[in-house]
Parts: C-alpha cells; structure tokens; sequence
C-alpha cells in the first residue's frame, strides 16, 4: 500500500532550511494497521501530511497505491485525496459545523463530491457507535463523540488509506481504547489500511506494528510477539520484539543512550565476532 524509500522533506524559509525527513524508508502493507512514534519534532506529522497529500515531499520515492506522490500533478491530487485517504486530527473540532446534525456532518463530504449515500452515512454513525446519536447537532456531544463522528466522516469516501494524528490525544482512556476499537474494526471490516501517529504508547498494545522515527529517519521496529495479544496500557516492550531498521544499503541508527554509555561520539569500531556484530569505542582511544 505504501512504500518510501529515501523520503525527504525541506522546509525553507526565507535563509533557513529545516530538514524534518532525511531519507525515510517504510513500507506498510495492504491491510496493515500500525502506528508510528516519535519524539516531538522528529518528522511524524511531516511525513502523515505527505501520505495525506496535504504536503508535497521534496525528493526520494513514495508509492501510495497506484499513485507516486513526488510526481504527481495537482489535479491528480486532488482525486488522491478524495478517493483514496481519509484524515482524522487530534482535534477535529474545527473540522466539524457545530450548527448540523452528526448525520448531516457525515453526508456533507458525501455530498461536495456528488455521491450522497444517507443509508452508508447512517451505517457508519452505528459503525462507530452513534446510532442514537444521529439527528443531534453537533455541539449537542461530548468530545469524544465529535471525534467518533470525525472519524465516521474520514471514512465516508471509502478510503484505501486511513490515516490518524494523535487521534486519541485529547479523549480520556476510556474513549481512546473505543477509538483504537473502532479503528480495528475498520481495519477488519473494510480491509482500511491505517496508520496512525501517536506520543501516547499505550495504544502500541492495539496495533501489529509500531515504527519509531528518531530525526526523520526510521529507527527501530517493534513488532507483536503474539498477534492474538491485544493489551492496550502495556509497554512496548513487553508485548513487541524490538529490531534496529537496517536499510538496503547497510545504514542503521544505534541508541544514543547506547553511544553516551560508551562516550563514542563520531567513530567506533565495528567487527564481526561469528554471529554477532561488536560496535564499540575506537580501538586507538581504548587506554
Ligand atoms: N511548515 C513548516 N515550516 C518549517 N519547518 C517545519 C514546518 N513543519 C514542520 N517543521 C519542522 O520540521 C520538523 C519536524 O516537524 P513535525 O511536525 O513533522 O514533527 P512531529 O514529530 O510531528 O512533532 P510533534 O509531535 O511535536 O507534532 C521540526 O523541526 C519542525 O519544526
């Protein structure tokens, strides 16, 4: 479904550039639901908004489905946006008219692109537990509810892609665990792919796979250990298997906690010892 290799994003503006993806590779399968986590600043946000088309990338290669998103034409993304990717924000508030009804909220997208479908809209208000809720003008729900009704809304096009930033930022657990709920649901349902973006590493329980970016670069890959397991509020460690992200041409980016313990700063020595791998201080600085 998605497949980046080398992904990079500059900001410029006026002398100063900002480089927020210095090459990213990931490839996300049909089907998939997974997140990605990371420290504030290090290039989550830049590179959803790249997979949402709201942001165009600068250089490397990304592949959403049939569409190549660094050469695709303005027109073409438009039609992207609409048919293929739904976008839920952490705060969807502003998304939202407060002055319609939850149905009407989700069969407004349905109709800007003509295809109105009021027995789909009102499947999908059930879908993510509105059902009673679906003459009630917006401003008549909790917080948590308008988010549902977001996420209701991203789907409305029958998207391939669903993508999610921070979409449980600003709900308490218990909403957020119905947010992850219904997420997988979809994921199952309507064989949606979804990637979500998130701080918050209580969700990892919920997903198959979490991908850590670190300074715009994918760094470590945790993977479900057993696939049955669903425990939302566990570690990451204590559900997933942890790998180090090697790219195709040998690059890995090691700790820096790991590098700080042993003081290596722009050099290291690196041997292979039968089935392992030795990284450490440059032999010449060794007492
Ligand atoms: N429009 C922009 N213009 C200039 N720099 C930007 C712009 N958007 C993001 N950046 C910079 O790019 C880098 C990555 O930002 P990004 O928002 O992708 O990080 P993030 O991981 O999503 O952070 P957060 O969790 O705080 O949202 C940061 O250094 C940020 O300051």
């Amino acid at each position: 479904m998605i497949h980046c290799e080398g992904l990079v994003k500059i900001y410029k503006s006026n002398d100063l550039e900002v480089v927020a993806l210095q090459g990213l590779n990931l490839t996300v399968k049909e089907g998939e639901m997974m997140a990605i986590i990371g420290n504030s600043g290090s290039g989550k946000s830049t590179f959803l908004n790249i997979l949402g088309g709201l942001d165009r990338p600068s250089a490397g290669t990304i592949q959403v489905g049939e569409w190549n998103l660094l050469k695709i034409t303005d027109d073409q993304l438009v039609k992207y946006k609409r048919d293929t990717v739904g976008f839920i924000w952490q705060n969807n508030a502003r998304n939202l008219l407060p002055y319609l009804t939850a149905l009407e909220n989700v069969e407004m997208p349905m109709m800007l692109s003509g295809r109105l479908d009021r027995a789909y809209a009102k499947q999908l208000l059930e879908w993510v537990g509105l059902g009673h809720r679906l003459n009630n003008k917006l401003q008549q729900l909790s917080g948590g509810e308008q988010q549902r009704v977001a996420i209701a809304i991203s789907l409305a096009n029958k998207p391939k892609l669903l993508l999610a930033d921070e979409p449980t930022g600003s709900v308490d657990t218990q909403t957020s665990d119905l947010i992850m709920d219904i997420f997988r649901k979809m994921n199952k349902e309507l064989g949606v792919t979804v990637v979500i973006v998130t701080h918050d590493l209580s969700i990892a329980g919920k997903v198959d796979r979490v991908v850590a970016i670190r300074d715009g670069l994918t760094s470590t890959e945790f993977i479900k250990r057993n696939p049955g397991l669903d425990e939302a509020g566990k570690g990451l460690q204590e559900i997933h298997e942890a790998y180090v992200v090697v790219d195709r041409v040998g690059r890995l980016q090691v700790p820096k906690d790991y590098l700080d313990a042993l003081s290596i700063n722009d050099k290291a020595s690196m041997e292979l010892d039968g089935d392992k791998i030795i990284i450490r201080t440059p032999k010449q600085l060794e007492e």
